[in-house]
């Protein structure tokens, strides 16, 4: 039978949300210890473990059928390969910076200065949209220090919450791309393993809408109904049932998760009482 194969990474930022999403999509995955390869149990799919920045060149070589890594890494190495799916988790940006106390104007003051960075590509497509050449390093990890030990002017590299940065003192200038977690397919990828992949991602799709959105109830005094129910945006109209008590009513619906806290507000602004929030499992649209 024909199996797909999936690229995640072995260890490291993307490793357990990666399984995670498989998991939630109903996929088991037996795993032994340091196993580089594992089989599911309940869905045509192999898994290969594989180092992020590795898996563009998986991807093109059609080694593996689809992999999940982040979109920066296709960015800086595999503009050729397609994503199918934005996953959500690994939230980052891809920024310039330099020291806290250089004086920054703009990104022209970068000219003739030396920037370390594990993107190059990243780093020189920007540098040349904006019309300024640097002289770049290119190391492959610990980038933040780069500056303290006379080594670069300034950095390029991943900033997530900003104390890497920080810690360093450094100061974000410009941020070139922003970036998560995506499911991106091999341009080789057969007829057989692409309508695999379809199912797969009408999985990925519920499980993200359901991550996405949360179920609640509440009660209203049926006077109130009309105001309640113009502040529920809702997948459809919400289901209104009668409560025991004379004049009330139940109201039920599904609220991203984005705005939520906005609505809930105007809802017991508008007499909602007794308000409950509920997880969502899966949301098939
Ligand atoms: N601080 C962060 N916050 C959020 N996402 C991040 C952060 N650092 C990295 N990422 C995202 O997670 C991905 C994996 O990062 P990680 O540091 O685990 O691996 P790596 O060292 O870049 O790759 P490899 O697997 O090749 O060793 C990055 O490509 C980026 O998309
Ligand atoms: O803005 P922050 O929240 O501080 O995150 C940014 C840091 O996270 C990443 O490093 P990581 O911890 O993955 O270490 P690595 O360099 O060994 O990959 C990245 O390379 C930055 O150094
Ligand atoms: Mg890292």
């Amino acid at each position: 039978m024909t199996k797909i194969r999936i690229a995640v990474q072995k260890s490291g930022r993307l490793n357990q949300d990666s399984l995670k999403i498989l998991k939630d999509c109903g996929i088991s995955i037996d795993n032994g210890k340091d196993q580089l390869k594992a089989t599911a149990r309940n869905f045509p799919l192999e898994v290969l473990y594989l180092r992020n920045g590795d898996i563009p060149q998986y991807l093109r070589d059609g080694i593996v059928d689809i992999a999940v890594l982040g979109e920066n890494v296709l960015i800086e190495k595999g503009r050729d390969i397609s994503i199918v799916e934005k996953l959500g988790f690994s939230k980052c940006r891809v920024s310039l910076a330099v020291p806290k106390s250089t004086k920054y104007n703009s990104v022209k003051d970068f000219e003739g200065k030396r920037i370390a960075t594990s993107y190059p590509n990243t780093v020189l497509d920007y540098l040349k949209s904006k019309g300024v050449t640097a002289d770049l390093h290119i190391i492959n990890g610990s980038v933040e220090i780069a500056p303290n030990i006379g080594l670069a002017d300034g950095i390029c590299d991943i900033v997530s919450s900003g104390s890497t940065l920080f810690k360093n003192n450094l100061k974000e200038v410009e941020v070139i791309l922003k970036s998560e977690a995506v499911l991106a397919v091999s341009p080789k990828i057969s007829e057989e393993c692409t309508v695999i992949l379809e199912k797969l991602q009408f999985r990925i799709k519920s499980v993200l809408q359901a991550r996405n959105n949360k179920y609640i109830l509440l009660n209203a005094p049926n006077d109130k109904l009309d105001e309640i129910i113009s502040i529920l945006p809702g997948m459809r109209s919400p289901t209104v049932l009668p409560l025991a008590e004379e004049g009330w009513s139940s109201v039920h619906t599904v609220l991203n998760k984005d705005t939520f806290w906005e609505v809930i507000d105007e809802l017991k602004e508008a007499g909602a009482e007794g308000i409950l929030v509920c997880p969502i499992e899966k949301m098939v649209i």
